[in-house]
């Protein structure tokens, strides 16, 4: 048998290799390195891997549950079912973070999770439909929050570890088996729900909505043996979370740090104001182009996940010449293509360390670009490029516009009390967040939403 893959994580910023790669190469560059914890989970349970769309590998399997997430939940049709969750959740969320009576100054803290709640609301219902309570959204909610966070603390591979470091890893992974078991007491409930209501005549809800959990219900895999087969418990556990956790986690980081930026600079945001007043808000940048150019900025930026990992087997490595920084190993090996380096290249960004939302509009250095890469270059790739991009894309951007035009037509957002500069550091974790969290000092607005 071939050796296994090398262990060390290459990386690549050079956006023409990502293109050549990801691209132009898309076949040999669509499978990701194996997820540690789905691999240490199946040898608990006697070899059955239980894995996401994520973490799958290129192929069959691969493409139909792709297929059902994008045709049934994330097509742009099924979109516009979105706007009375979001008018839903915005209501809710601007109650949250102002008490204060109209024209008076609150400083908000715990912004992230405030957010975090309301854009769960939004993703829980599209995932479930109406049939969880406001309890159960909740304890869903934490565990997401907790799995995120213990995936943020797994330490790159690491082939000869130390006893310390394996026992650290071992720690690591009890802690995760613990959220998976709290994961399956959650989840399997609403799923049992779901598959006897499907039995029974088809439960419609007005809004023409088809959950998520439906889709996966009726959903067939191909099987082992040729045939095809319905999905395990264990493997819709798995493929919820990740919609939960992917749908959530990703948007808000996004929405913190561009509220953080028109923090930063109040003439962007007095700007964006402008727009959001009168507009209507859009998918693609028609309608509101400030407000698509602000999350573009953003997104370049801020890549929420900023590397994009890929298994290369040894014979596409030509295909990355030129862009590794030290020689490629004989057999297969992992690489990470760098969208936060390639965001703030200054070979294709123009100062890449400024907040400048107007590069996108006409005469800007970033105009005509847009969430993924086209056909032709790589030069920024937030949602990743070629056959495994991420295809929430549509549904991001469309939540992270209706929030934030929401949170600034309702508030005007300045630095806490005592701060005249906010820290844009940014921490290392799952998602890259702000590593000290957005306190505010808002003042609702005199004019209503
Ligand atoms: C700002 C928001 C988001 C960002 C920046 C983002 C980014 C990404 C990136 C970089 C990838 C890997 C792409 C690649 O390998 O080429 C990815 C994959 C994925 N994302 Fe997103 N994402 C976001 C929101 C969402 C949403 C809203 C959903 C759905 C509810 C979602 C579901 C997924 C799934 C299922 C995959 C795996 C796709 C596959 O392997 O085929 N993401 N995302």
């Amino acid at each position: 048998p071939p050796p296994p893959p090398s262990l060390v994580m290459h990386k690549i910023s050079d956006p023409a290799v990502a293109h050549s790669a990801l691209v132009e190469n898309a076949d040999a560059f669509s499978n990701r390195p194996p997820a540690r914890l789905h691999v240490a989970l199946a040898a608990r349970r006697r070899g059955q891997r239980n894995e996401n769309l994520n973490t799958l590998a290129h192929g069959p399997h691969w493409r139909a549950l792709r297929c059902n997430l994008t045709a049934e939940t994330l097509h742009p049709s099924r979109l516009a079912c979105l706007a009375p969750l979001q008018r839903e959740a915005v209501q809710g969320l601007i109650a949250a973070l102002s008490s204060a009576p109209r024209g008076s100054q609150e400083e908000v803290t715990e912004l992230h999770q405030h957010l975090y709640g309301a854009m769960f609301s939004v993703v829980a219902r599209l995932c479930f439909g109406d049939v969880v309570d406001e309890d159960h959204v909740r304890a869903m909610r934490q565990v997401i929050q907790r799995f995120q966070l213990a995936i943020g603390l797994v330490k790159p591979f690491s082939a000869t570890g130390s006893v310390m470091e394996k026992l650290e890893e071992w720690r690591w992974l009890r802690r995760l088996f613990a959220i998976d078991v709290r994961l399956k007491e959650l989840f399997l409930p609403p799923i049992e729900a779901w598959r006897r209501a499907v039995r029974s005549p088809r439960p419609r809800d007005d809004n023409g909505r088809r959950p998520y959990v439906e889709s996966l219900i009726d959903l067939r895999v191909p099987n082992e043996d040729g045939g095809r087969r319905a999905l395990r418990d264990e493997e819709m556990v798995r493929l919820i979370s990740e919609f939960l956790g992917a749908g959530t986690g990703t948007v808000v980081a996004s929405l913190e740090w561009a509220l953080a930026h028109l923090v930063d600079k109040p003439e962007v945001q007095e700007k964006l104001r402008g727009e959001v007043d009168d507009g209507v808000v859009s998918r693609a940048g028609a309608g509101m182009p400030y407000l698509h150019a602000v999350v573009l900025e953003t997104l370049r930026m801020h890549p929420p996940l900023p590397v994009i990992p890929r298994h290369v087997h040894a014979d596409a490595v030509g295909v990355l010449v030129g862009g590794m920084a030290v020689p490629p190993p004989a057999g297969d090996f992992y690489v990470n293509f760098s969208a936060g380096d390639i965001g703030r290249d200054n070979k294709i960004w123009k100062d890449p360390d400024q907040f400048l939302p107007e590069r996108f509009l006409a005469g800007g250095d970033g105009e005509g670009i847009g969430p993924v890469p086209g056909p032709k270059q790589i030069r920024m790739m937030p949602f990743g490029a070629g056959h495994r991009f991420c295809p929430g894309v549509g549904m991001a951007m469309v939540n992270m516009k209706c929030f934030l035009a929401a949170l600034v037509r309702e508030f005007e957002w300045a630095p806490p009390t005592g701060t005249n500069t906010l820290d844009l550091t940014e921490l290392d974790s799952f998602f890259k967040v702000m590593k000290k969290p957005l306190t505010a000092r808002v003042t609702r607005r005199t004019k209503s939403i």
